[in-house]
């Protein structure tokens, strides 16, 4: 039996903070990016990356564009500290890039750490110790001031080993370990404390890197949090203030973002938001939220799909189909009026002065991210007219007349609800060229004509037709070819019809583009038939959809 959660959970402890001011701030640029898929996204891994592995993440990284990478915790094993040294000794890392690596404040780690950093040019040597009042009680038994001993301890060692190792650049970074469930104060003391050792120069600059270990609360109460720590910690304009958001709650971009607005200048975070338990900020969505807002992110992911591949394969972790930017549906509607306002929105972008993007239901186009637009319709039982209408325009350049539209989107409703499943194009399209006569298995086909204009309102028509496998000539008069075939096919196949609606138009821009016509007739019971006929000319094309229809009427 459950217990009742009152009686088991307490609710998140927020201090008041009335003197906040992120609420009326807006983002204007993009943070430093600081990705730790191959430290924290790693050790939340069933199996840690192998050295191949790593290669590839870091080589992708790269290409993106991260500036700062973790590239692991060299002390936690031989892979871990090998990888490091196969990177330096190698002459891997880019200029621009800075190494990151992360040990816990505890000499021997530390020590071992440096070992792996011999030769580096530029790194940030990263050291953490939990400080929230549940850690020092559970785990390390210790009280505030022995926690501030501690740490201070390790960062004294972290110093003397960097004055050893002058040639390379370094930067200090200290993440208090769950910061978000620590009192706010007892926070800035020791980030004050750990500062004073370091003594942050422009030759050692120093991050104060803030986690949500766990995330445990609302985002407006880590932006509370940031926001206090920014204004009351003495020595602010001195260091770059990280935060390291995860996403027990799923809120962890909501986080990140209004600890922007808090003040923060460096996100941590993981391609795909892998990570510890529920994952790390989702690096890939920050950036791409701010590219949507017009910010240039300053990473690039102009190949999502390569990106998702490769994280994917490191990781060996899938990733979900609506992952914001990056799943297989997240571009895709299947819905009729979602089809029906995107169809609309590419129509008026044809014609649009301005460049911006203006698409009802895509967010950003899908195009940036080296999407194509094919499936930005797809079709089933949900979708409407211009579902099926999008997926022939975009795959054949048909450009179906509205009438028809409606009535071959019957005709796929019927399908989709008959099997209850997705139509893909290719069944769209056979579906379409069986029902409006594209086959070329007709009851009436045409094998030849000959048009002669007598006057402007006389046309002679001769058609060789096959009727059923029957070779047929015949000769009809009108005031144009379709009025004179139709004359012909009245007599032929004693069926009274009329056509109602005509309409062509080439398929393709090149002056040897196809001719597609698609006719509607109607006959004397109110029956009505639509068909289509593609053609090299244009003649052709109209007489072969008038046959098409025509067809439909002979049982
Ligand atoms: C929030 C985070 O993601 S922090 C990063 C966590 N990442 C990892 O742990 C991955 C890599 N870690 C490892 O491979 C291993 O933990 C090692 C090799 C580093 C260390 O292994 P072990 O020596 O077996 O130590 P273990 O992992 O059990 O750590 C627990 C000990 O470290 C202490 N400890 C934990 N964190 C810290 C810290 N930041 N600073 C100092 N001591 C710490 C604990 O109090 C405990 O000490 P105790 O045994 O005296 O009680
Ligand atoms: C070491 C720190 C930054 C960490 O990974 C965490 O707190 O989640």
């Amino acid at each position: 039996m459950l217990t009742n959660p009152e009686t088991k959970y307490r609710p998140f402890n927020a201090f008041p903070f009335p003197e906040r001011t992120w609420p009326n701030k807006t983002i204007t640029q993009a943070p430093i990016w600081c990705a730790v898929d191959m430290r924290d996204g790693n050790q939340s891994l069933i199996n840690p990356m192998d050295h191949d592995r790593k290669i590839k993440f870091f080589n992708l990284l790269i290409e993106c564009g991260f500036k700062q990478i973790e590239v692991g915790f060299p002390s936690a094993s031989d892979t871990e500290f090998n990888f490091v040294r196969h990177l330096i000794e190698n002459n891997l890392i880019p200029d621009d890039v800075t190494i990151q690596v992360l040990t816990a404040a505890r000499p021997e780690l530390i020590e071992r750490t440096f070992e792996a950093l011999k030769g580096a040019k530029k790194v940030v040597i990263h050291v953490y110790n939990a400080i929230a009042e549940i850690f020092r009680r559970i785990v390390f038994n210790k009280s505030q001031d022995e926690i501030i001993e501690m740490s201070c301890n390790a960062a004294q060692l972290v110093s003397d080993f960097c004055e050893k190792n002058p040639d390379t650049h370094w930067t200090f970074e200290y993440s208090p370990e769950n910061f978000s469930l620590a009192e706010m104060d007892f926070a800035i003391r020791i980030c004050e404390a750990v500062t004073n050792v370091w003594k942050p120069s422009e030759q050692r600059p120093m991050i104060i890197n803030l986690p949500s270990s766990v995330e445990s609360s609302t985002p407006n109460i880590f932006a509370d949090q940031i926001e206090y720590f920014c204004t009351h910690f003495t020595q602010r304009d001195k260091v770059c203030i990280s935060v390291h958001p995860h996403n027990d709650r799923g809120t962890a971009i909501a986080a990140a973002e209004l600890s922007l607005l808090a003040g923060a200048d460096r996100i941590e975070g993981c391609l795909l938001g892998n990570g510890e338990r529920t994952g790390n900020v989702d690096l890939i969505i920050l950036a791409l939220n701010l590219y949507s807002q017009g910010i240039n992110p300053n990473v690039d992911f102009h190949d999502i799909k390569h990106v998702a591949a490769v994280v994917k394969e490191c990781n060996e972790l899938p990733v979900h189909p609506r992952h914001p930017y990056v799943g297989d549906l997240v571009f895709s509607a299947f819905s009729g009026s979602h089809q029906d306002a995107i169809k609309k929105g590419f129509q008026t972008r044809q014609k649009q002065e301005h460049s911006y993007w203006e698409m009802p239901y895509l967010p950003i186009d899908p195009a940036d991210l080296g999407c194509s637009y094919e499936a930005v319709i797809r079709v089933n039982s949900q979708s409407g007219k211009s579902g099926s209408a999008w997926v022939l325009q975009q795959n054949h350049g048909i450009e179906l007349p509205p009438h028809l539209q409606r009535e071959f989107s019957n005709v796929i409703q019927e399908k989709t609800d008959q099997s209850g499943h997705e139509l893909t194009p290719a069944e769209i399209w056979s579906t379409f060229r069986e029902e409006y006569g594209l086959t070329g298995q007709n009851k009436l086909t045409l094998q030849e004509f000959n048009v002669e204009q007598n006057s402007p309102n006389n046309t002679k028509l001769k058609l060789a037709l096959n009727i059923d496998g029957k070779k047929t000539t015949m000769i009809g008069e009108g005031n144009g070819v379709l009025s004179a075939g139709t004359a012909i096919l009245k007599e032929k196949t004693q069926v009274d019809f009329r056509i109602e609606e005509y309409t062509e138009h080439t398929l393709g821009k090149s002056s040897d583009s196809r001719s597609i016509s698609y006719i509607k007739c109607s006959n004397k019971k109110g029956e009505s038939c639509w068909g289509v006929a593609i053609d090299n000319d244009i003649l052709g094309s109209s007489l072969k959809a008038l046959l098409n229809a025509v067809s439909k009427f002979i049982k």
